[in-house]
């Protein structure tokens, strides 16, 4: 028996013996182990050859930079400066690869998909409450999901959705027209009580100031309730239910006022590591503390109302046939059609409801949130916005009705609407980021070899990624690449994707988005299934929008900051304790201008 063992047995036989030998073991163990994480490791990584910034901190890497900028500002910074693929430090010296190279972004995100998988920190928490929708499952099952979900999408159903598009946004339409008629204000839109008062009493007649991030919340959580599930959550007149309610009040964190810290990060993250790992959300109901049994109930409300919707819907098809759910038009009813033609066992009643969940979540902030920044784009670009209605009117002076609405092949075939469209979405996406990690050793390629960061006279032309390396995919900076869009990528500036004649306008193809050389909808077979969906709906939106009314900034030196939980919203600088915002100034846009 060697010393050690003996040592060990002892232990055995003294709790106290044992418990100090612990202590000690741990007080070894664990500075060692963050040396090594922090110090060591990094000189053996397979990224090192590789060009980035230097480690700003042991313990937060270069995160400090990521956190304290607007979303993607860090990483542009590092593109001018390093390249198409930068090395990077996270926790604990951990190494991120950023890439912009296309060809390592076409293999990472498209060609072998696949092998490069959401990391389970970015997907378990939401899958834990909302279901195993499509966005959160890997492998052979998202290969199922995407294989029975597809259909649901095609681009024929998607202009069969058109009019409820428009439904929902003529009643937006009306509510705003009652709301600048009778001059009734938003008092939440403004900085202070003063400010607003000051305001009123020299306010032009016709005008009101309006939050207007929260009606494009209202309408787009209304049409996706009726197009994805025919569900009505009646936000547009105020009514909301207890299910539209919740579900946005806890699935929609809000930016806080300040920057996040590192530290505060890395404790978040830590928390829900532990969450994750221990049954702590089936131990919630027995901890007597109010806010985690009303969070614990509105999980149980979200679980009971989206299977109640569900099943709902299944009643209906088997009593009357798939045509009678919504004319068989809404997401869920193709769905179900799907799986009926697939065979029952495509898809569990559980990946149903978190389908339904998914798109919920997936579905109706993003599209607000692009409206929004749009809006504020039009605001501080009067010519832009003005061009915009002129070509809206125009196009609808060729239909039968006055009353009636353009429809999908109108509003595809609009090109400046469709100029303007993929501008906002380039400069301001939603989703300003998201991150991959590599399921097994790989070498990644690049389109055009660079410099070793060691050692300059050689070549790097593949970058070799071990199992567990984690990509960064910076979505928002890839949009504001200037080796794609020109020195003037930051700008705002629709005409770009127009061929024009005269040479000033260069149509923009190409790349790996499935929108073009951009990522705002991501690519390959995890890119959102519901682009097309999103683009119509925000065509259809923006159309009567501008078409009937005029939007300005509140007061002109207005600065808006993105600020990116989850979703990247705006926030109004130095008004950042009243949370995510737009306030606009709204008048009913003249018709003396009509042709
Ligand atoms: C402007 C609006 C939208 C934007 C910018 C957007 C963007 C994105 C992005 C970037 C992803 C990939 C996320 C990742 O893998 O990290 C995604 C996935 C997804 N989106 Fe969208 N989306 C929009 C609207 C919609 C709509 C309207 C729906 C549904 C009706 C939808 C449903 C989904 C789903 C289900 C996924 C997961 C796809 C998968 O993992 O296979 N999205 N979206």
């Amino acid at each position: 028996m060697d010393s050690i063992t003996l040592l060990a047995a002892r232990a055995v036989q003294h709790p106290f013996l044992a418990t100090g030998l612990a202590v000690l073991a741990l007080s070894i163990a664990v500075p060692l182990y963050f040396v090594a994480a922090c110090f060591v490791r990094p000189l053996f990584s397979s990224l090192r050859d590789l060009p980035g910034p230097r480690n700003d901190h042991w313990l937060h890497g270069n995160l400090g930079r990521i956190f304290g900028g607007a979303p993607g500002e860090a990483h542009i910074a590092w593109q001018k400066q390093y390249g198409n693929a930068v090395r990077y430090r996270a926790f604990f010296g951990k190494d991120r690869l950023l890439l912009f190279d296309p060809v390592a972004l076409n293999h990472v995100l498209v060609a072998h998909a696949y092998e490069y998988p959401r990391p389970v920190e970015a997907r378990a928490d939401l899958a834990m409450v909302l279901g195993r929708g499509v966005l959160f499952v890997e492998f052979d099952d998202h290969r199922r999901h995407r294989r029975v979900m597809n259909p649901a999408f095609a681009p024929n159903h998607m202009r069969a959705l058109t009019p409820v598009f428009f439904e929902y946004t003529h009643r937006l339409r009306k509510v705003l027209t009652q709301l600048v008629e009778s001059g009734t204000g938003d008092s939440s839109a403004w900085r202070n009580e003063q400010q607003r008062l000051a305001w009123e009493e020299k306010k032009p007649k016709g005008e009101i100031v309006q939050d207007v991030m929260k009606w494009m919340n209202r309408v787009t959580m209304d049409i996706i309730g009726e197009a994805g599930f025919g569900y009505h959550f009646n936000s547009l007149s105020l009514e909301h239910n207890a299910f539209g309610r919740v579900f946005t009040s806890v699935f929609t964190p809000r930016a806080s006022a300040a920057k996040p810290a590192p530290r505060d990060v890395l404790i978040q993250r830590f928390v829900a590591g532990v969450i994750r790992r221990l049954p702590l959300m089936s131990l919630a109901d027995w901890i007597p503390n109010p806010s985690i049994k009303q969070l614990r109930d509105a999980f149980k409300l979200v679980e009971v109302e989206s299977m109640k919707i569900l099943q709902a819907k299944k009643l209906e098809v088997e009593k009357d046939g798939l045509e009678s759910v919504q004319g068989g038009n809404d997401l869920i009813a193709l769905l179900l059609k799907s799986v009926n033609s697939e065979g029952k066992a495509s898809m569990s009643d559980q990946e149903l409801r978190g389908q339904l969940t998914t798109m919920l979540i997936a579905g109706h902030e993003t599209t607000s949130t692009a409206l929004t920044w749009t809006l504020w784009m039009l605001a501080r670009a009067p010519g832009v916005q003005a061009k915009l209605r002129r070509e809206i009117r125009q196009a609808r002076v060729g239909l039968a009705d006055p009353e009636d609405d353009l429809d999908s092949k109108d509003l595809d075939a609009l090109p400046y609407l469709d100029a303007v469209t993929r501008e906002c979405l380039r400069l301001e996406p939603p989703v300003t980021s998201t991150i991959r990690q590599a399921a097994h050793d790989d070498f990644i390629p690049l389109s055009t070899p660079i410099p070793s960061a060691r050692d300059p006279s050689r070549l790097i032309s593949h970058i070799h990624v071990r199992k567990g390396q984690f990509i960064f995919i910076p979505i928002r900076a890839v949009g504001l690449s200037s080796d794609v869009y020109g020195d003037d990528a930051e700008h705002f500036r629709p005409e770009r994707w127009i061929e024009s004649e005269d040479g000033t306008g260069k149509k923009i193809e190409g790349g790996v988005g499935l929108t073009g050389s951009n990522l705002t909808f991501l690519a390959g077979p995890r890119g959102c299934i519901g682009y097309k969906f999103a683009i119509l709906e925000y065509k259809a939106i923006l159309s009567v929008l501008i078409d009937h009314f005029e939007f300005d900034l509140r007061e002109p030196d207005m600065q808006v900051e993105g600020r990116a939980v989850m979703i990247t919203r705006p926030l109004i600088v130095g008004e950042e304790h009243k949370g995510n915002r737009m306030p606009l100034r709204i008048r009913i846009a003249p018709r003396d201008e009509d042709h």
